[in-house]
């Protein structure tokens, strides 16, 4: 395990909640002295929690015939002041501030709503504050949603440059097969060089989850790739952070690959995060893959859609319609548009900030 300064940590529904749905304060209250610890020792410390659902649902009591879409905004939008209000209650005691984030899938494609959060969490955290984030569920149904919680904190991580993710859940990391059955054995390092784990896992989720264990498997192994080491761990387990913190614990640990560049990293998070679209024709396609560095000029892009802003990602395709990469937009769509085709024109892509797709 790798030393750690900035920290995300995600704390699953079903950490939060007993076998019965009934919020497990104990366990909470645990785990908040464990963070102040670990603020305490100098680790710059992001907590994303899940648990608004779980701890609406307790609480308010709603008709079994309700639109399942309505029940889960009156949840969470009930549950989220008293998951909230628990937290800012054990912390006070600690004397440790916290700031409540709510986001959406939204406000990590638009750029302003992207770097407003980022410096806004940036800044909570040199004034001493601990920013707790959650998906704002009352909002987010359906396509707008994040798959869950694991992939809100996995971009999340990425965002302010984490160098360690930590997913907290209910087993003790990914097994060789369904953790309830005899046999199954704890994996506790995963590797590029690795053959596929994902095989092991089934759709299986905990009572109170939403994702299950291959999305988190998905995030941990994207964050990996972009240079952050993540851990799998049991919150349910005594101590865990604490001995986190001694980097000796019981996990599933996601080995993180070497990265070059910090800008590449957030675009290669951004697959479906993008503003606009660009074709561009064969001669650029052939340039830009060579092993000699290149930036996208206008001349080689032929259909552009979408508005974007400069900044906003763009998803690049082939005259096929294959998705080629991401880049950053150095201008605007209405000053692409008046420079598609032309020659002598600035990039409209920088090669410090395209990023392509591997496979595709
Ligand atoms: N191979 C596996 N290893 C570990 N957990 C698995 C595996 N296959 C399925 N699971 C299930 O995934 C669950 C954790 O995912 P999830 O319910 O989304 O948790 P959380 O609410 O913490 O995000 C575990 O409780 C376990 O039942
Ligand atoms: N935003 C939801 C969390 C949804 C979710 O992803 O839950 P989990 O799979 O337990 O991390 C809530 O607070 O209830």
């Amino acid at each position: 395990m790798l030393e750690s300064k900035v920290v995300v940590i995600k704390i699953g529904s079903n950490v939060l909640t007993q076998s019965n749905g009934l919020p497990d304060l104990v366990r909470m209250q645990h785990l908040v002295n464990q963070i102040h610890g670990l603020i305490s020792a100098g680790k710059k410390i992001v907590l994303v929690s899940s648990g608004a659902v779980a701890f609406g649902r307790q609480s308010i009591t709603l008709p079994e015939k309700l639109n399942p879409v309505f029940k889960k905004q009156i949840w969470a939008a009930t549950g989220q002041i008293r998951l909230i209000n628990q937290y800012q209650q054990f912390f006070e005691t600690l004397n440790q501030p916290v700031a409540q984030i709510l986001v959406t899938k939204e406000d990590f494609r638009d750029r302003k709503h992207f770097l407003n959060m980022k410096n806004c969490i940036e800044a909570l955290l040199q004034q001493g504050i601990l920013p707790i984030i959650n998906e704002n569920d009352t909002v987010t149904i359906t396509e707008l949603m994040f798959t869950d919680n694991d992939e809100l904190a996995s971009l999340t991580a990425a965002m302010i440059n984490a160098d360690t993710l930590i997913l907290l859940t209910n087993v003790d990391g990914i097994f060789t097969g369904n953790p309830s059955e005899p046999g199954s054995e704890l994996i506790d390092k995963v590797s590029s060089g690795m053959p596929e784990v994902s095989n092991y896992i089934s759709a299986t989720k905990s009572s109170f989850g939403r994702g299950g264990m291959l999305t988190k498997y998905a995030m941990a192994k994207k964050s990996a790739d972009l240079g952050i080491q993540v851990i799998i761990a049991n919150g349910k387990r005594d101590g865990i952070l604490d001995e986190f913190a001694q980097k000796k614990l019981r996990c599933t640990w996601f080995e993180p690959q070497k990265v070059k560049h910090a800008a590449k990293k957030w675009l290669a998070h951004g697959a479906q995060y993008y503003k606009g679209e660009l074709v561009i024709n064969e001669g650029a396609k052939a340039s830009l893959t060579t092993s000699v560095i290149r930036s996208l000029l206008p001349v080689g892009i032929t259909k552009i859609e979408g508005e974007f802003s400069k900044g906003d990602i763009l998803l690049i395709r082939d005259e096929s319609g294959n998705k080629i990469g991401l880049g950053r937009a150095e201008y605007t769509s209405k000053l692409a548009m008046e420079r598609m085709g032309q020659k002598n024109q600035k990039a409209l892509i920088h090669y410090d900030y395209l990023y392509l797709f591997d496979h595709e």
